[in-house]
């Protein structure tokens, strides 16, 4: 005898799905509509029979149901945004044999009104939320926390465990890496799980304030101090950060004099402003970063010894992003989302070549240079997806010198020689902008046309 459900499965599912509140979609193996019910078609003012087979990016905003038929990983009561206002969504992947085949996607609200006033409250708390998070911003400097490090590679994930364990206490860190590889975050990340997180984060960035300025800078001064001091005197980074942390980036482009008066500072916890008559107490916790190799510096006699020690007490090193494949494409994507917000323009994926080439890639210049690019395709794009031909010619596939026999090490020159020496040219020679396109700092992009001859 065959059962019910066999006999009647089209009037079942339609009894069921059809006469619920809830908007219902069901989506193929690659996102296409094959169903979707009265209610969900109501509320988007669409025409049921046309939204069958249609993508369902084209019909419904902020739609994930794609990405979940991509992942098979369901994701349940996600806030979706839908002509302004707020849903909360399940998207569940349907699999038959263990293959996911579809998605069954359903935005959630039993009544209009009921969810109107929902909506309306979630929407107000939203943007209580944003007005907190400016403020603590404004107030201790750290934008940036654990979970804004997208990753998903073993040893990002160790790293930020070894965060987690050190950010208490007041142990200094040393964060070292190349540039653009992200090591501001990491320190950002240290500072909000202190117990200084809502006390100051200042940083100070070592190799940008001119030589002379510095100690004014670091340390202040009072009134009348110098010829064109400022009326009330200026409070220094040191004193600004009193009781929170205090960020030395570049740490290794400092110069050897506020070396020792930095030193100085932090063995015995207090600072003299230029022109005041007595030390002031100075409570701070020190985070420094670096991509210079420091040993290097100190056997050349450009950076103290005794103050490498007082800095590195722990020590973090930040792979480069090409010693991490794992990454490239998540931080594509994640980065792709937070460039077209930010310029306004939809673009939703690259092609599968881009992935392909991103991954082959070297990338000097780290993510800043992987945002820097993406950045300029998305601005140069007439598509939806970001295809070959968007892309900076430094980073074409054509541009990689692919010799048969070459070492590693040696392609891995050759392709950041080429890349530098394209730069310049087009920068017409101007290192600073060359290094800015590049995502390198400028001393570094120095060293490397020094090393390279160029
Ligand atoms: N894992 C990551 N997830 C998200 N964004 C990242 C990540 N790593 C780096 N970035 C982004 O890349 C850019 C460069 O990062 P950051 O300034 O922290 O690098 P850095 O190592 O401090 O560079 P520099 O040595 O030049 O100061 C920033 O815009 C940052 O937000």
């Amino acid at each position: 005898m065959q059962s019910i459900l066999e006999n009647y499965r089209d009037s079942i599912f339609e009894t069921f799905f059809g006469n619920v509140h809830h908007c219902i979609v069901i989506v193929d193996h690659q996102g296409h509509i094959s169903y979707m019910n009265d209610s969900y078609c109501d509320f988007l003012g669409v025409d049921k029979e046309k939204v069958i087979g249609q993508h369902v990016t084209a019909v419904i905003e902020n739609t994930r149901m794609h990405l979940v038929v991509e992942s098979g990983k369901e994701e349940m009561a996600d806030l979706q945004q839908i002509r302004g206002d707020f849903m909360v969504a399940h998207r569940i992947p349907l699999k038959s044999d263990g293959e996911v085949v579809g998605a069954l996607g359903m935005v959630l609200f039993r009544d209009t009104d009921e969810w109107k006033v929902m909506n309306t409250h979630i929407k107000d708390l939203l943007l209580e939320l944003e007005t907190y998070r400016n403020q603590m911003q404004q107030q201790n400097g750290a934008t940036y926390s654990l979970h804004d490090i997208i990753s998903s590679s073993p040893e990002i994930l160790e790293l930020k465990n070894k965060i987690k364990k050190v950010a208490h206490g007041d142990v200094s860190v040393l964060i070292r890496g190349e540039s653009g590889t992200g090591k501001e975050l990491f320190a950002h990340s240290i500072h909000h799980l202190s117990e200084r997180s809502t006390k100051p984060f200042i940083k100070v960035n070592c190799a940008a304030i001119p030589e002379h300025l510095l100690e004014a800078e670091l340390f202040g001064y009072q009134e009348g101090a110098f010829t064109g001091a400022k009326k009330g005197g200026k409070q220094g980074k040191f004193q600004l950060a009193h009781g929170g942390t205090l960020f030395l980036d570049e740490i290794g482009d400092m110069p050897m004099h506020a070396q020792v008066k930095i030193l100085r500072a932090l063995q015995e916890g207090e600072v003299e402003a230029i022109g005041a008559v007595r030390p002031q107490q100075v409570d701070v916790r020190i985070i420094a970063a670096t991509n210079q190799p420091l040993e290097k510096l100190i056997e050349d006699q450009r950076f103290r010894e005794d103050l490498f020690y007082r800095i590195n007490v722990v020590q973090v090193q930040v792979p480069p992003l090409r010693e991490r494949p794992d990454d490239v494409r998540v931080l594509s994507k994640y980065l792709l989302q937070k460039v077209s917000d930010r310029i306004g323009k939809r673009i939703e994926e690259f092609d599968q070549e881009v992935y392909d080439l991103f991954q082959r890639y070297n990338w000097p210049g780290n993510v800043r240079e992987l945002e820097n690019v993406i950045e300029s395709a998305v601005h140069l794009t007439n598509n939806d997806v970001i295809q070959l031909d968007d892309l900076p010619e430094h980073i074409q596939p054509e541009s990689a010198i692919i010799q048969e026999q070459s070492s590693l090490k040696e392609l891995v020159e050759n392709t950041e020689k080429q890349a530098i020496e394209r730069m310049l040219k087009k920068a017409e020679g101007d290192k600073s902008l060359a290094a800015k396109w590049l995502g390198i700092g400028k001393s570094s992009l120095y060293d490397k046309v020094k090393k390279y001859k160029l």
